[in-house]
């Protein structure tokens, strides 16, 4: 077990030393992008499957409620909470259009929408980028992998280098926690 344990710190490791080389300046793209658009008025919806689904709470709580400092609350939303949506949307719809559904209607133009998906290929999230597009959102992945179908589906897409999916949520919320950060210092 302890052979294990190593072993999983070192892989940690090595993908946070190969996403600080890869992935500041598109950290940095997505906190500017987020800013600006809140700043006019808009918000953020977030999105995901399992673990990613627990981030997608996790960050937009962040937003509402607070990070490091004392600031006004920020509007942010996951789409993964509501019950009632999901098993309705789900149940009349399919799964596939959990988070598209309510994208439709709830997202305005010029909305942020976050899908987090390791893979980056759940159907779920990138039906919701579709419609996310037609409604005129500005459209952040965070993924995994070699990106997958997210790459061609979003503005910008956050693909962390590895092909663990425990690895790459672990920089996941990481990432979250830096765009929490840049948030934090540009609203008082
Ligand atoms: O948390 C984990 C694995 O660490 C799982 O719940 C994982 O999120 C689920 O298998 C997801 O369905 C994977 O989907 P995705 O990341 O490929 O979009
Ligand atoms: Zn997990």
């Amino acid at each position: 077990m302890e052979e294990i344990i190593k072993s999983i710190f070192a892989e940690h490791k090595d993908v946070i030393d190969r996403s600080a080389a890869e992935l500041t300046e598109k950290i940095q793209q997505a906190s500017e992008l987020i800013i600006n658009q809140i700043k006019k008025g808009n918000k953020i919806l977030l999105f995901g499957n399992g673990g990613s689904a627990g981030d997608a709470q996790h960050i937009a709580a962040e937003f509402t409620g607070r990070f490091l400092k004392e600031r006004q609350s920020l509007p942010a939303i996951a789409l993964t909470t509501d019950t009632s949506a999901l098993t309705a949307i789900g149940n009349d719809y399919g799964y596939d259009r959990v988070f598209e559904r309510q994208v439709e209607g709830l997202a305005s133009d010029g909305d942020v929408l976050i899908g987090i998906s390791t893979s980056g290929n759940s159907v779920n999230v990138l039906k919701a980028f579709e419609t996310g597009r037609k409604k005129g959102c500005h459209i952040i992945g965070l993924s995994g992998r070699d990106g997958g179908a997210m790459n061609d589906l979003s503005d910008l897409n956050i693909v962390v280098p590895s092909d663990v999916t425990a690895r790459v949520q672990e920089v996941h919320i990481l990432i979250g926690h830096m765009i929490c950060t840049a948030v934090d210092n540009n609203f008082d």
